[in-house]
């Protein structure tokens, strides 16, 4: 099953409840993990079960990039606000850096995100 971390800044998280909900039923066939408040909006306004790491700005990114390091996620949705400064930039930076040293894929914006899911679902379907 498809391990994917979901991940949206404030201003981003209406439309990565927007996203989830479109992909509910593909959703609840993968194994989901988000960082602290994106994973508790997204456990209470869908149906979905997702484990929660800690809020971004404490190390929740981190958190991420361990399970890339340690080879353990198939794709990351990432919804960054690209127009606010954010106090943890340089653990946002280095979850992006590690992605791309692990060859993970890591989609930042809606439509990418449709394209990652998609795929994700079409390696799913290869291997029943
Ligand atoms: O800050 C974040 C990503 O950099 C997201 O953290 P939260 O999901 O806890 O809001």
């Amino acid at each position: 099953m498809p391990r994917v971390a979901l991940i949206a800044h404030d201003d981003e998280k209406p439309e990565i409840i927007d996203l989830v909900t479109d992909h509910e039923s593909l959703l609840a066939s993968f194994d989901l993990v988000a960082t602290g408040t994106t994973g508790q909006r997204i456990a209470e306004e869908t149906g979905l079960e997702i484990e929660r790491k800690k809020s971004g700005p404490v190390g929740g990114d981190t958190q991420i990039g361990a399970e890339v390091v340690e080879d353990r996620l198939d794709g990351i949705v990432f919804l960054r606000d690209p127009l606010t400064a954010q106090p943890h930039e340089p653990d946002i930076t280095a979850l992006l850096r590690i992605c791309d040293v692990h060859d993970v894929p890591m989609a930042t914006t809606r439509t990418s995100a449709e394209y990652l899911l998609d795929g994700l679902a079409a390696e799913l379907e290869e291997t029943v």
